[in-house]
């Protein structure tokens, strides 16, 4: 398709989409590109590419912060005969977004197997010098990205690493084969469809009234602190995961439960963070930690925990001694905070 065709089809779907509002037009949109591989295809030639190797992202340094740039459809075809490569490699694109003015956005690992193309992994050293960046590890990263990147970004880490995962049929044993959006897989021989998965996971800020409990994992950086996390077990509501979970990782019984927020996190692998308060049946406040789960918990008062949110760079605390708490992109940051600075979290069973 010429570049004109390109622009003359996504100004005809924006003014189709034109009577809508803007999220809701942008969410019909994608909705389609996801339905409808042709249309997917169409959106490629107009939209953009973030580019992966092997699940790290490819980033600029500006300053203190990094940033994600996107590349052409033109621009990636250039790339790909530059270094060799079939630009059948193109069709292992996820779907990741799409602006307001419905450029379609994408992203693509130039390091991982090909499923469409019988490729090797792409140089990763070449590459970075032709693309004038580096792939970067996302958790290395993330707190050096805007917001806006960060979450586009994790997302398309996510997706990418479950086609990676889900590329059989556990049934069949066949290939799976992707659409063109990447929003499933299926299997040509008995039709299965596969969608990407997260786990869900509840997170929880247990309170006696005035104190919150936090807890710290062997595997955590030293001194940090943090909410009760944990995954639902199948068969669960996320009342009954929370009151497992605290029961199991500190021997306490809560009630009272109140939902906060959630969030999609990415590492190791993609959970869907539920985060709530919930406060201890009164009177019983003993901990006994599972040391098979945790190294340690304790209850913070309303002052420690407030200075230890003061804290600019938690990364730079651990030779104080004092403990410090996950960073602001973290959900377990905002419950903590939203602990700190709403009285109502605490409030104990009448
Ligand atoms: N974003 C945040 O603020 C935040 C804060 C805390 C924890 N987390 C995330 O929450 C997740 C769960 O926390 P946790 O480690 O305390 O959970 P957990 O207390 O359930 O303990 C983990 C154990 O649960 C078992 N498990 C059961 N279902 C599982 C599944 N679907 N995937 C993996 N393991 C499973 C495994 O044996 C694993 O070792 C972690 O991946 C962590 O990264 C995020
Ligand atoms: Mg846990």
């Amino acid at each position: 398709m010429s570049l004109y065709c390109g622009i003359a089809c996504r100004r005809k779907s924006f003014w189709y989409f034109r009577l809508l509002s803007t999220y809701v037009a942008k969410t019909r949109y994608l909705f389609e590109l996801k339905e409808d591989d042709d249309a997917c295809k169409k959106a490629q030639q107009t939209g953009a590419f973030y580019l992966f190797h092997s699940l790290a992202p490819l980033l600029q340094k500006s300053g203190h912060q990094y940033q994600a740039p996107r590349h052409s459809l033109l621009e990636l075809e250039r790339l790909l005969a530059k270094f060799g490569q079939d630009t059948q490699r193109i069709e292992d694109s996820v779907l990741i977004g799409c602006s307001d003015q419905h450029e379609a956005w994408f992203a693509l690992d130039l390091g991982l197997t090909s499923s469409s193309s019988q490729n090797a992994a792409l140089q990763k050293p070449e590459m970075e010098t032709e693309l004038k960046g580096s792939f970067t590890e996302l958790t290395k990263a993330l707190f050096q990205l805007n917001t806006k990147d960060a979450s586009l970004l994790t997302m398309a880490q996510a997706l990418l690493r479950w086609h990676d995962a889900h590329q059989f049929c556990s049934r069949s044993g066949q290939p799976t084969k992707k659409n063109m959006a990447g929003s499933k897989r299926v299997c040509p021989s008995n039709k299965i469809i596969y969608y990407p998965q997260m786990a869900p996971v509840v997170i929880t800020l247990v309170s006696d009234g005035t104190r919150c409990l936090l807890a710290r994992q062997s595997s955590f950086p030293k001194g940090m602190y943090s909410a009760l996390a944990g995954f639902c077990d199948i068969g669960e509501s996320l009342e009954e995961a929370v009151r497992r979970e605290v029961a199991e990782e500190v021997g306490l019984e809560v009630e009272r439960l109140q939902y906060s927020a959630s969030q999609h996190w990415p590492f190791p692998n993609s959970s869907l963070m539920i985060a709530c308060h919930a406060t201890v049946k009164p009177g019983q406040t003993e901990i006994q930690v599972n040391l098979k789960e945790l190294e340690a918990a304790g209850w913070f008062s309303h002052d420690e925990v407030a200075t230890a949110l003061r804290k600019k760079s938690p990364y730079t605390q651990q030779q104080d001694g004092t403990f410090w708490l996950p960073p602001k992109l973290a959900i377990a940051h905002q419950l903590i905070k939203e602990w700190v600075e709403k009285p109502s979290c605490s409030t104990l069973p009448a």
